[in-house]
Formats: structure tokens, C-alpha cells, sequence
């Protein structure tokens, strides 16, 4: 499977755990793998066949801006099942990280891998 993928996407949303996070918007970093079939753009030099990283990109920084969890471990998946479903991936690895969250550490985060519901594993 061929990747498309978004490099240091960053968004501002609130999200956290604690009081202080819930009064405030902080940055997420969001890093995308997404599987794709890249020959039929390849063949055509048409963007129609393409995963237009741009939508996605659009997709993604529109979800986020306008969320509220408390985890980053929610906010991960729910990419990815928004991913899956809206651009039609079969695959899609997401990493997500606070790089201000923990003093003394440059990031934390997760990074999660889900699988279209028909696409083999
Ligand atoms: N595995 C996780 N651990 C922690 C999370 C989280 O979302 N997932 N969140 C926090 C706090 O919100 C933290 O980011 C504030 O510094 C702590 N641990």
C-alpha cells in the first residue's frame, strides 16, 4: 500500500484532563500515514485520483479546532475514524502529541493505527 501523508500539523484545542486545560486552548501536533493506491493518479497526472492531502489536512485541522476531549488517546481515534470514513482509507496510522504538556519533555502523545472495517488486516 502506498502513504499519503501530513507532516507537523498544528492546531490549538482545548484538551485535558485537568482544570486549568478545560480554560485554555493548547497546541496538538498531528503527524498522518495515510494508505492510499497512488498508481491511478500516477497514470493519469489527475488530482481526482488522488487522497488530496489538502482536504484532509482541512478535515482534520476542522475537527480538532472545534473539539473538547480529555484525552489524547479520544481525540487520536476519532481522527482516524474520520479519516476512514470521509476520505475512504483503507489504513490510517495517526500521531498526536502535547508538546507542551509535560515539563521537561519535548512532546507526548500517542500514536494509533486502524484499519477500514472490510480492509484485511
Ligand atoms: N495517556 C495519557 N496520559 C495523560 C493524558 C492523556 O491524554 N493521555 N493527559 C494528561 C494531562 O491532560 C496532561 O497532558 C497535562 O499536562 C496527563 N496524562
Amino acid at each position: 500500500m502506498d502513504i499519503v501523508y501530513i507532516r507537523d500539523l498544528r492546531v490549538d484545542a482545548c484538551i485535558g484532563i485537568y482544570d486549568w486545560e478545560r480554560k485554555i486552548r493548547q497546541q496538538i501536533r498531528i503527524d498522518l500515514d495515510m494508505g492510499w493506491d497512488n498508481r491511478p493518479a500516477a497514470e493519469t497526472d489527475d488530482i481526482q485520483y488522488t487522497l488530496n492531502y489538502k482536504e484532509a489536512a482541512k478535515l482534520v485541522e476542522t475537527f480538532v479546532m472545534n473539539s473538547e476531549f480529555q484525552l489524547v488517546e479520544t481525540l487520536a481515534e476519532q481522527i482516524a475514524a474520520l479519516l476512514l470514513s470521509d476520505m475512504k482509507l483503507p489504513w490510517v496510522k495517526v500521531s498526536l502529541g502535547k508538546p507542551v504538556a509535560v515539563s521537561g519533555s519535548q512532546e507526548v502523545g500517542v500514536i494509533i493505527e486502524r484499519l477500514a472495517k472490510g480492509s484485511a488486516e
